[in-house]
């Protein structure tokens, strides 16, 4: 059957939790989870696009928060690089530090009965965006949109960059990890997670994923299926007893993105979604109107070639957002 929108914009202004069109665009200039400076610079390029604006212009009302110090960050990067290690992890102590000031910052949001908003910054972030939503939204469906799985625990990962063993934390696989990182509730369950655009994944992440059944859909799925029939996969997934529906954060890493359209991001890999899979996707969880928070994660201005790859992908990262919440759907 095919759905249509209603003949007033209203039908579309009303979300299931998010009580009045309200959002908090939360800040994370966070680079500390790789090893490429420039990853800091995202929020900072998304707001001079205009973001806050664009939102206006959909109806919300939005504030910005910095829950994070710049300068601070800045001199941690330098004096902690080689001190601040734990088995194979790379800055822990200032990861945990700075995801826990996301979390508190996040979970506010969501208990005013806002929209979480959250401009990376690397990958990492989402330690503290997920376990914020959690906190208000116990029964959170997590859609992560990315060409990695970011499952690597403090054991297995290779690279010993935290921004790819987010995931791991948020389901408490991390027992012994450094007293920075205790803080992270850990209490996602692994049915609660859907992965979409997937196609680079480690060995042993693989092995996690299939050891606890977590649901990924990577671009091959897309391919065989179409993106639509995936989303509609990912949210019965997520929430199987309700036929698809209850609350759903996105965390988008805008690598899952094909690097024809987002070449400035760290990790790019081939083969990815077009633009306007990627945007579809996002068009269609406001759709639901049960998207409670979003992060978009991995811009990187400082890996572009040229003007173009900036622009490229910082209105990309834009054009998620503002999908997210409701562009298209007028
Ligand atoms: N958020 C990202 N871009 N993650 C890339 C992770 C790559 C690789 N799997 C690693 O553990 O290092
Ligand atoms: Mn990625
Ligand atoms: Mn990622």
């Amino acid at each position: 059957m095919v759905e249509c929108g209603g003949g007033s914009t209203s039908q579309y202004n009303m979300s299931n939790y998010v009580s009045s069109k309200e959002l908090t665009i939360i800040q994370a200039p966070f680079c500390g989870g790789q090893g490429k400076p420039g990853v800091e610079k995202g929020p900072k390029y998304m707001l001079k696009n205009g973001l806050q604006s664009q939102l206006g212009d959909l109806g919300w009302t939005t504030t910005v928060e910095t829950p994070l110090d710049a300068a601070e960050l800045k001199l941690m990067m330098e004096r902690d690089e080689v001190t601040d290690q734990y088995k194979r992890s790379k800055r822990p102590n200032l990861v945990g530090d700075n995801t826990k000031k996301i979390y508190h910052a996040v979970k506010k949001t969501c208990s005013e009965g806002k929209f979480a908003l959250t401009l990376g910054g690397d990958h990492s972030i989402a330690i503290g965006t997920v376990s914020g939503a959690l906190a208000q939204y116990p029964d959170l469906g997590l859609l992560w949109i990315d060409a990695h799985a970011d499952i690597n625990t403090l054991e297995s990962t290779n690279s010993g960059n935290l921004h790819g063993c987010p995931v791991s934390f948020l389901l408490g696989l991390n027992d012994d990890c450094p007293e920075s990182l205790k803080w992270v509730p850990g209490d996602l369950k692994p049915e609660k997670i859907a992965y979409i655009g997937l196609r680079d994944v480690d060995d042993a992440e693989k092995k996690i994923i299939k050891d606890l059944g977590i649901k990924a859909f990577s671009m091959y799925h897309v391919d065989k299926y179409g993106i639509n029939k995936v989303i509609e996969m990912a949210l019965q997934a997520v929430h199987p007893e309700t036929n698809g529906h209850g609350p759903i954060m996105c965390s988008y890493d805008v690598d899952a993105v094909d690097p024809l359209f987002v070449p400035a991001t760290g990790t790019p890999v081939r083969g990815g979604l077009t633009l306007r899979e990627a945007l579809f996707l996002v068009e269609r969880l406001a759709e639901t109107k049960d998207l409670v928070a979003l992060d978009i994660v991995e811009c990187n201005p400082d890996l572009a070639v040229d003007d173009i790859h900036v622009s490229n992908t910082i209105s990309a990262g834009c054009a998620i957002a503002r999908c997210a919440l409701g562009e298209t759907l007028l």
